[in-house]
């Protein structure tokens, strides 16, 4: 788990000269190998880390200890246990589940002869029950994409806890009062989660269910009444986009909120929203704790920048994908038909890239994606600018796309936060539209278009896979409150569902990795993760890295690049006959040589 093992199969991205060095924290050795991409005179360029041996830098693991792999296992297994209510409330009294599973029979050739009946097939979930958290056995940490726990890549077993019914449930139907509040920014998809957390909670025979108006300022502002909510009311919302209760950021202290808690009767609450809702969230659930009330505060991550760990991926995800690649889609007609036309597309994603990322994939329409992950040059032989004059010789338009957290670099910081405590960025896609203006304005001119379908990406409707996953999330994060979890959150993962504390998955913030199999896939031919798509050299130019260090290079030009690279980076050799570059590449005390 990264957690545990911070220093061993991370990936590195090679710096470009606006790199910040704490996005290629790593340590151990580094070799570095240029391939050169004969079909389409392009090179790729990837770095690979080179595990050191030993016990893993910071990870606190003996590899050395025969027992390692289990030790690892047991600390893994107390990191996700899933909190309960009987943790603080050991005498909290269960109950048969309210919850029907006629259905829920399993399909098997002991029962060839029928199923045996209701009272001998329970079909719930078992508290035992477990999903594999990571699926693929990475034979070396040079694997792509390798999350490797020791320098062998040794394969240990990871489980986490599966969502869905249990047969004993711990609040009686009749005593609860649920709540549900959505927060932080909109999301496709809220209103079929509020929609289904309503609908599972009536079929467990719960008659009180509320509303709390406009995320956590629900709680206090006086002014803003509870929402009495039944299947009735939220039969139809799924069909609108937003969410029926209203969002905010910034809001009440914590224990203003559980004070609010208590004085309203809440035994349930059901919180969704992003990174900051769920720490929120986790605190509300500490402050009960703290009081030794018996409240499930259960959370469902919604955000569309998919940047929540460990899950498959976010509901609304999909969809703002989708209802991004319009904007894209108009940008690039926009930009083909004009006389040299560039279009500009700015999407949604603070930190991470994910969604200008897939939207860029789908489209098959984008030569140049700058997402926060990947850094990149504006000006200079290497720079966007110089390879839009490029593109514009060769195939007479261009069309880019910039996550929002993307080039920050470049822009003046405020320092200003929103409500929540979220900085405000500058805007990248301004930033780009007057700087692209101004470098055609001296060499023959460009007819630049920009785009910002920021709101529109995220106000609409659930596509139907992302209202499949909101109505599973839903129904499983009643399912996990009634069986008293407390201070968890559902997600998706490798297609299971599953209940995660909340700490574990807002540790930090899901990015992009550029170096995953699946961002070097083949399948989709036109643009990777990387800036360009380069289709008058005879292909493509495909670099997971930025700019500087390929792109721009044309064939041959060892030397640019022998140049460049010890310019930049000193440490690296590079090998001109076999394209080889080696060398160590290390920080601080942990630094370590190649085993
Ligand atoms: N660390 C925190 N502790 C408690 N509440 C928080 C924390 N961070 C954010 N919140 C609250 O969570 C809500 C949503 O947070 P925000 O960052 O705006 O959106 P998101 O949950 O989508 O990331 C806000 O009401 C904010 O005040
Ligand atoms: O204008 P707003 O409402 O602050 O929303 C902008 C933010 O919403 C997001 O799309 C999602 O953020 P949250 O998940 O924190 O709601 C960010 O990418 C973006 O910075
Ligand atoms: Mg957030």
């Amino acid at each position: 788990m990264e957690s545990l093992s911070p220093a061993i199969g991370q990936k590195a991205i090679l710096p470009s000269t606006t790199a910040r060095s704490d996005r290629n924290l790593f340590f151990g050795s580094v070799r570095l190998r240029t391939v050169r991409n004969i079909d389409r005179g392009c090179r790729r360029l990837r770095i690979r880390v080179q595990a050191g041996n030993g016990a893993a830098a910071g990870a606190g693991i003996e590899f050395s200890d025969p027992d390692w792999k289990l030790k690892y296992q047991r600390e893994f297994e107390t990191r996700f246990n899933i909190p309960h209510i009987t943790d603080v409330i050991p005498d909290a009294v269960s109950y048969p589940s309210t919850f029907c599973l006629k259905m829920r029979t399993p399909v098997s050739e002991e029962f060839a002869e029928g199923y045996p009946s209701d009272e001998k097939w329970h079909g719930y979930i078992n508290n035992n029950d477990r999903v594999l958290l990571k699926v693929i056995n990475y034979s070396s940490p040079s694997s792509a994409g390798a999350e490797c726990i020791d320098s062998n890549c040794s394969w240990v077993e990871q489980w986490v806890h599966r969502a869905g019914p249990r047969e004993k449930i711990f609040f009686k139907p009749e005593e609860v009062k649920a709540a549900i509040v959505t927060c932080g920014g909109l999301c496709p998809g809220l209103n079929d989660v509020i929609r289904q957390i309503v609908i599972t909670l009536e079929i467990y025979g719960v008659k009180q269910i509320v509303g709390i108006p406009f995320g956590y300022r629900g709680f206090s502002e006086k002014d803003l009444d509870e929402m009495p909510l039944s299947r009735k009311v939220v039969q139809n919302v799924h069909l609108s986009g937003g969410s029926l209760l209203g969002v905010s950021r910034g809001g009440p202290k914590v224990s203003d909120i559980v004070d609010s808690i208590q004085e309203r009767g809440i035994n349930m609450l059901f919180v969704l929203g992003g990174n900051g809702t769920h720490a929120g969230a986790n605190a509300i659930h500490d402050e009960c704790r703290k009081r030794h009330i018996k409240v499930a505060v259960v959370g469902v991550p919604k955000t569309i920048d998919n940047d929540i760990m460990l899950m498959d991926k976010t509901f609304g995800f999909d969809t703002a994908v989708e209802e991004a690649q319009r904007a894209i889609n108009s940008a690039y007609i926009e930009a083909h038909s004009a006389y040299r036309g560039i279009g500009i597309v700015k999407l949604m994603g603070r930190s991470s890239g994910f969604i200008a990322m897939q939207a860029s994939l789908a489209s098959g329409q984008i030569d140049i994606c700058l997402i926060p992950e990947v850094p990149f040059n504006l000006h200079g032989p290497h720079g966007v600018l110089r390879h839009l004059k490029y593109l514009l010789e060769t195939k007479g338009s261009a069309v880019v796309c910039a996550a929002e957290g993307a080039g920050q670099d470049f822009l003046e910081k405020t320092n200003a936060k929103d409500a929540s405590g979220n900085a405000v960025l500058g805007d990248i896609g301004v930033y780009l539209q007057h700087e692209i203006k101004k470098y055609f304005k001296e060499i023959g001119g460009a007819d630049v278009k920009y785009i910002d379908p920021t709101y529109m990406i995220r106000a609409c409707r659930a596509n139907a896979s992302d209202g499949i996953l909101c109505t599973v999330l839903g129904q499983n994060a009643v399912h996990g409150a009634f069986s008293g979890y407390s201070g968890i959150t559902v997600g998706i993962c490798n297609t299971h569902y599953v209940y995660f504390p909340i700490p574990e998955v807002i540790s930090k913030p899901r990015v992009v990795d550029p170096n995953s199999q699946a961002n070097l896939s083949e399948k989709n031919s036109s643009t990777e993760l990387v800036t360009f798509n380069n289709q008058n050299q005879g292909g493509r130019c495909e670099t997971l890295y930025a700019i500087d260090f390929a792109c721009n290079l044309e064939n041959g030009a060892d030397e640019d690049f022998e140049s460049l690279l010890s310019e930049q980076e000193p440490e690296y050799k590079y090998d001109g006959v076999v394209g080889e570059f080696s060398g160590n590449y290390s920080i601080g005390e942990q630094e370590e040589d190649d085993p």
